[in-house]
């Protein structure tokens, strides 16, 4: 058992709390990482809001990086000292989703409950990470190492806004040189489908937002073009712009207004990527007739379907190479004490990314 510092959601919507928790000590295989650096993620709101609901009180966090400091009795492979990346897919390695290559949406692995406050009360590990403190221990599979010349920092980003966007282009849209992509949010999972469709050599790369600077942004990370998304029918520029609609449409922000307009991007065949999550019960509606009559694919990805071993090598590698941006993402770094100030900060939509550093 260590004693860590954690910041704690103890009643859905109000500011989270810096405590000192106990965190168990690794079993099984299991490994206990330093983290160096936490991402904050809309999804980490998402939940602190309650409208995914889940217990408390519970630590988020899930955009981590650090490197690992204990083992279980049974762990294999990993180091004391291996700098890995922390994310929230956890994956049995047996199951129907394992072994059809989807670890991304196994739900059977082994949970586990190492936090609790000094008084005994469990507190839960949100998100299989509990990231928004200075220790997680975590499944092997949850982890993936990084090369020494890379930040921890930047590649805390790798483990969740990165993969997500990069991989939805990828590994669920199968975007293939030549299509025409739109991303619908231009914020930090939309910036990472934007430079994904660039890597895949899409020809046509449409950032669409609400916020003229967030454009710009785009731009800076592929983006050809840009729409508005507070315009009068936004989806009739994407023809003025391209003379076509799109091969390709990622929706990567959690609006359900945004899931709304997306079918009118996109052109027959074309795919729709449903990547930003709404919270829970939140519809949204399509005609069906035309999906069916113009033979377009509505397709749901988790966490980019990344398959870590395979996902981050090569990430890791076109981030060494300049060619997938990472330290243009940070925003700011803040320290744990003011995670509620960077939290607001994210939620105003100022930020690409906000990192709290431990
Ligand atoms: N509506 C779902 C929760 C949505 C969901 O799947 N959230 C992801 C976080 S997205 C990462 O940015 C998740 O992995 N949640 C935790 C988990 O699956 O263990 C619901 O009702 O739960």
């Amino acid at each position: 058992m260590t004693r860590i510092r954690a910041a704690v959601c103890t009643a859905f919507g109000d500011p989270l709390r810096i405590e000192d928790l106990d965190l168990a000590a690794p079993e099984g295989r299991e490994v206990e990482v330093t983290l160096e650096a936490c991402a904050i993620c809309h999804s980490d709101i998402t939940y602190a809001e309650g409208r995914w609901g889940g217990p408390l009180p519970a630590v988020y966090g899930h955009e981590a990086a650090g490197h690992v400091t204990a083992t279980g009795p049974d762990t294999v492979g990993v180091s004391i000292g291996d700098r890995v990346i922390v994310t929230l897919i956890r994956s049995c390695g047996a199951c129907a989703s394992c072994a059809t290559g989807q670890p991304y949406i196994c739900y059977t692995a082994k949970r586990t409950a190492p936090l609790t406050r000094p008084d005994g009360t469990a507190v839960f590990q949100a998100m299989n990470c509990g990231a928004f403190a200075d220790k997680v221990v975590v499944d092997p599979s949850q982890i993936a190492r990084v090369p020494d010349e890379m930040p921890l920092d930047v590649a805390s980003l790798l483990s969740c806004g990165v993969i997500t966007g990069v991989g939805a282009v990828v590994n669920a849209g199968r975007v293939r040189a030549g299509e025409d992509v739109v991303v619908i949010g231009a914020g930090g999972v939309g910036l990472n489908a934007i430079q994904g469709a660039r890597i895949a050599g899409a020809r046509r790369i449409v950032a669409v937002d609400m916020v003229p600077e967030k454009l710009e942004d785009a731009r800076a990370f592929g983006a050809t073009d840009g729409i508005l998304a507070s315009e009068d029918k936004p989806w009739e520029r994407l023809a003025d712009l391209t003379g076509r609609l799109a091969d390709v449409v990622l929706v990567t922000v959690g609006h359900t207004g945004a899931y709304d307009q997306a079918p009118r991007y996109i052109g027959p065949n074309g795919r729709l990527v449903m990547v930003g999550m709404p919270g829970n019960d939140r519809m949204s509606s399509y005609a069906p007739d035309m999906i069916a009559s113009y033979g377009q694919s509505l397709i749901g990805t988790k966490m980019g379907d990344t398959v870590l071993a395979r996902d981050i090598p090569w990430m890791c590698d076109l981030y060494l190479q300049g060619r997938l941006k990472l330290d243009e993402l940070i925003s700011n770094r803040w320290p744990l004490d003011r995670i509620n100030e960077a939290i607001a900060d994210t939620k105003a939509g100022r930020a690409r990314r906000n990192v709290i550093m431990f």
